[in-house]
């Protein structure tokens, strides 16, 4: 069996002082389509953050590829569709947007080359705007700029894709065509794809497996959308997280010096 891309052993995550992921366990192997869903609040983007080293994990293990997140350099291998484009990029075109998605490949300040050109010329055209490389993101609709997100993320050629949310905000319509872009593109690239999805709409045959969190914990985990009420545990005892013992790495108030 090939290696897991993502591997996850007994990971928590605090944030401001409060456990928000605690102790997940879960492998994600190639070619899988994986969707991590959950209920408002359930830590699904702070463990999808976690996973690509956005915020620290104060226990347990990350691997990607194989190899310890602290020490990961490859991030050529890993796509990242964030839920929102950065408001800093309104002014910019298309083109220079998913120029930036070869970032780890490029050497700072210095202008794209004939690779980078190709590359971004691909993913354009991959997510079927080619024509619009020269319109500022400003200019789009919402899908269009989920579109040029993903083809930001397709960039580098990644392994791994990693979305946040992608159908959430807009209309059915436009669902449907990412959905048949996602298709087209697990297939023509192989792609390994863990999302985040609050339901799943038209990406449900795409899906090979979900993962459930409710309060930070894992509790379903299990091939495509046959689910699981939200509030019922399908995972053997032995696969749930307890987390009985979870205790923040970072100073509470107990340890703050009391004022005179
Ligand atoms: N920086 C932060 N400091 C403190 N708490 C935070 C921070 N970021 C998120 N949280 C809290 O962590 C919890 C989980 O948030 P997260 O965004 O991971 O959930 P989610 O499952 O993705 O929710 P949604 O579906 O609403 O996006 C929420 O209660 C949120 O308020």
């Amino acid at each position: 069996m090939n290696a897991p891309v993502v591997s996850l052993r007994d990971v928590s995550v605090g944030l401001g002082g409060l456990p928000i992921v605690r102790g997940i366990t879960a492998d994600i192997r190639p070619g899988e389509f994986v969707a991590l869903l959950g209920a408002n609040g359930s830590g699904k983007t702070t463990l999808l953050r976690a996973v690509l080293g956005l915020v620290p994990h104060h226990r347990g293990s990350i691997e990607l590829f194989g190899e310890p997140l602290d020490s990961f350099r490859d991030w050529r291998r890993v796509g990242y569709v964030p839920q929102h484009i950065d408001p800093a990029m309104l002014n910019s075109t298309v083109r220079e947007v998913v120029g930036t998605g070869r970032l780890p490949l490029r050497r700072p300040f210095v202008p794209p080359g004939r690779r980078d050109r190709e590359a971004i010329a691909r993913a354009l055209a991959e997510v079927d705007l080619a024509d619009r490389a020269r319109t500022r993101i400003s200019h789009l609709s919402g899908g269009q700029r989920r579109r040029t997100m993903i083809a930001r993320a397709l960039a580098t050629d990644p392994e791994l894709l990693v979305m946040d949310e992608p159908l959430a905000g807009v209309d059915l319509a436009t669902q449907e065509t990412l959905a048949g872009l996602m298709r087209t593109l697990t297939q023509a690239r192989g792609l390994t794809v863990l999302v985040v999805l609050h339901e799943p709409g038209p990406f449900a045959d795409l899906v090979s497996r979900t993962l459930l969190l409710q309060d930070g914990r894992l509790v379903y985990d299990g091939a495509g959308f046959e689910l699981a009420l939200p509030h019922e545990h399908h995972l053997p005892p032995e696969h749930v997280s307890s987390q009985t013992d979870w205790v923040p790495s970072y100073p509470t108030s107990q340890d703050q010096p009391e004022e005179d």
